[in-house]
C-alpha cells in the first residue's frame, strides 16, 4: 500500500532535504505567527525553490485575508493551500477563485460529532484534512499541538473527497493510524520534531522510512 506523506513546519533547508529525499510527496509551510514553525514567506521562498518537480509545496494559513495572502502567494510558489482556521465553505471557494490554487481544509475531529463538518467543507474545497480539535486552553494553536483523535471515528468512512490524516502522529504510531483510518495520506509535524517548531532530519527520515514500511 503507498501511503503518501506531508511533512509540515519545514523551515531549514536541512530539514527540508531530509523530507525531500526520503520520500515525502508534500512539504508545509507555516505562514500562521503565533507558531513556532512560522516562516518568513522570503524564507519559504528560497526553501520552496529547492523542493524537485513532482513535490508539492504547502502553504498552511489560519483565516488568512486577503492582504496576508497575496503577500505570500505572491512571492512563494506554492502548489496548494491549507487552511486551518475557521473558513467557511464560501472563504475556501473564495480563496480558490481569487487565487486559482486547490484548497485543502482542515476539520478538527474530537468526537463523532464533528464529523459533519467534513462534509460541509468537501462542498467547496479540493480537500480535506483531518486533525485533532485543539485543547481548549487559552495559549494552543489551531492546529499542530501533537495531539491525536480517536482513529475509529474515521474508521470505515468514506468521503467525497481526497482526505489526509494528521494530528499527533510520530514515526511509532504511524503504521497503527493507517491500519484503523484506512489514509493514504498523511500529515506530520510536531511527531518530527526534537524542540518545539524544530524538525529533527533523523526523526523526519524516521517517520518516512515507517510510511515507506506500509
Ligand atoms: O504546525 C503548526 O504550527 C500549525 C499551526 C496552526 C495550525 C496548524 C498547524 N499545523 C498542522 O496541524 C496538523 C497536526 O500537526 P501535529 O503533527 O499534530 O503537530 C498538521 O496538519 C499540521 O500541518
Amino acid at each position: 500500500m503507498t501511503v503518501l506523506t506531508k511533512i509540515c513546519g519545514l523551515s531549514e533547508p536541512e530539514s527540508l532535504r531530509a523530507a525531500v529525499t526520503g520520500g515525502a510527496r508534500y512539504v508545509g509551510f507555516v505562514f500562521y505567527p503565533p507558531s513556532p514553525r512560522a516562516v518568513a514567506p522570503a524564507l519559504a521562498a528560497d526553501l520552496a525553490r529547492l523542493v524537485p518537480t513532482g513535490i508539492r509545496s504547502v502553504g498552511l494559513f489560519v483565516d488568512p485575508d486577503d492582504e496576508f495572502l497575496e503577500h505570500v502567494v505572491g512571492q512563494v510558489p506554492l502548489d496548494l493551500i491549507q487552511l486551518h482556521g475557521k473558513e467557511t465553505p464560501r472563504r475556501v471557494a473564495e480563496i480558490k477563485a481569487r487565487y486559482g490554487m486547490p484548497v485543502m481544509k482542515a476539520v478538527k475531529i474530537g468526537g463523532p460529532e464533528d464529523l459533519a463538518a467534513a462534509l460541509e467543507a468537501a462542498e467547496t474545497a479540493d480537500r480535506l484534512l483531518f486533525d485533532a480539535k485543539p485543547p481548549a486552553k487559552v495559549a494552543a494553536l489551531p492546529g499542530g499541538n501533537g495531539i491525536a483523535f480517536d482513529w475509529t471515528l474515521l474508521a470505515g468512512r468514506r468521503w467525497p473527497k481526497p482526505w489526509m490524516l494528521s494530528g499527533g502522529l510520530t514515526p511509532e504510531n504511524v503504521a497503527e493510524a493507517v491500519r484503523v483510518t484506512g489514509a493514504t495520506e498523511i500529515d506530520v509535524s510536531s511527531g518530527v520534531e526534537d524542540r518545539p517548531g524544530h524538525k529533527d532530519p533523523a526523526l523526519v527520515r524516521a517517520f518516512l522510512d515507517a510510511a515507506a514500511r506500509l
